[in-house]
């Protein structure tokens, strides 16, 4: 696809909603008719293990063994590896074996950019690539974020989040600076939101005050649930565990605003196409 857009789903603090985002956000997307590849870029193996591959070790050709291929300049076939989760969305699997690949990367030339050469042999036959990014700002991260046109921020909405937010836009600003002029932030994400509480509409104006117009945070919060933390374990979205829920709902109702987003800055880039 010419118009593939890559986003980052980043945050280096733990247990803020990335994987889960990745998976409801990525099966959205391929409800909504798009073509979906979605990477796992964390040496946990969540996303792997939540798309129903928990026994990942047993993986032949994971994200790491691609990323080796690039860094040893080996002939490799770029799409060996991808598996193809039955809700419609692919993926590039990822286990612990990805660990030791980011200590590599560190001596590797072009280092910051393995993952963007990885994707840019792959990225052609969709509309989006989802990469999950690992609880750091290392090596792993710096690589998605250059390799992204976008990042989506997942925040817990119950933390007012602003020193953890400033070393990630400390660290996203390098990388305009540095590797990627192109990279935007597209928004925040409040997710594992009590609806019982006023917290999310606080952390939410807090974002507001402290980046100013500089990130949007976008209307759908996420709500807690318990079948949410379910899903994992059953390898399935929330659409189909938990269609009528108020998680699938707001999944489905983020969906469309990153679809908007997507068809909006599509035309400011192509005008005449809007026309
Ligand atoms: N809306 C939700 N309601 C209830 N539980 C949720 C919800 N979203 C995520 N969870 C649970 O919260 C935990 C953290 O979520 P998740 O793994 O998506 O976060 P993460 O940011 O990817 O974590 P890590 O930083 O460890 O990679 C998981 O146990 C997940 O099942």
């Amino acid at each position: 696809m010419v118009n593939c857009k890559v986003l980052a789903i980043a945050n280096q603090k733990g247990g803020t909603g990335k994987t889960t985002t990745t998976v409801n956000l990525g099966i959205g997307l391929a409800r909504e008719g798009k073509k979906v590849l979605l990477v796992d870029a964390d040496p946990q193996g969540d996303l792997t293990t939540s798309l129903g591959w928990p026994e990942q070790d047993n993986l032949s050709v994971t994200l790491a063994t691609q990323l080796e291929g690039i860094v040893a300049d080996r002939e490799m076939d770029s799409h060996a590896g991808i598996l193809h989760h039955e809700e419609g969305v692919d993926l590039i699997p990822s286990n612990i074996e990805l660990a030791g690949l980011e200590v590599m990367l560190v001596n590797a030339m072009s280092r910051e950019l393995t993952l963007k050469n990885y994707l840019n042999e792959v990225k052609r036959g969709y509309d989006y690539v989802l990469i999950d990014c690992m609880p750091s700002l290392g090596m792993l991260t710096i690589n998605a974020l250059a390799a992204s046109d976008s990042v989506i921020v997942p925040v817990q909405a119950q933390y007012l989040p602003a020193k953890g937010m400033t070393q990630l836009m400390k660290t996203i600003g390098k990388v305009q600076r540095q590797i990627n002029p192109a990279l935007k932030v597209d928004g925040v994400l409040l997710t594992l939101a009590d609806m019982r509480t006023n917290l999310a509409r606080v952390t939410a104006e807090s974002i507001r005050q402290n980046y100013g117009r500089m990130i949007k945070v976008y209307q759908t919060v996420i709500p807690v649930g318990v079948k949410a933390a379910e899903t994992s374990a059953a390898g399935q979205s929330i659409y189909r565990y938990d269609k009528n829920g108020t998680v699938a709902k707001a999944y489905a109702s983020f969906t469309r605003e990153v679809v908007r987003d997507g068809e909006r800055q599509r035309n400011k880039a192509e005008p005449s196409r809007s026309r």
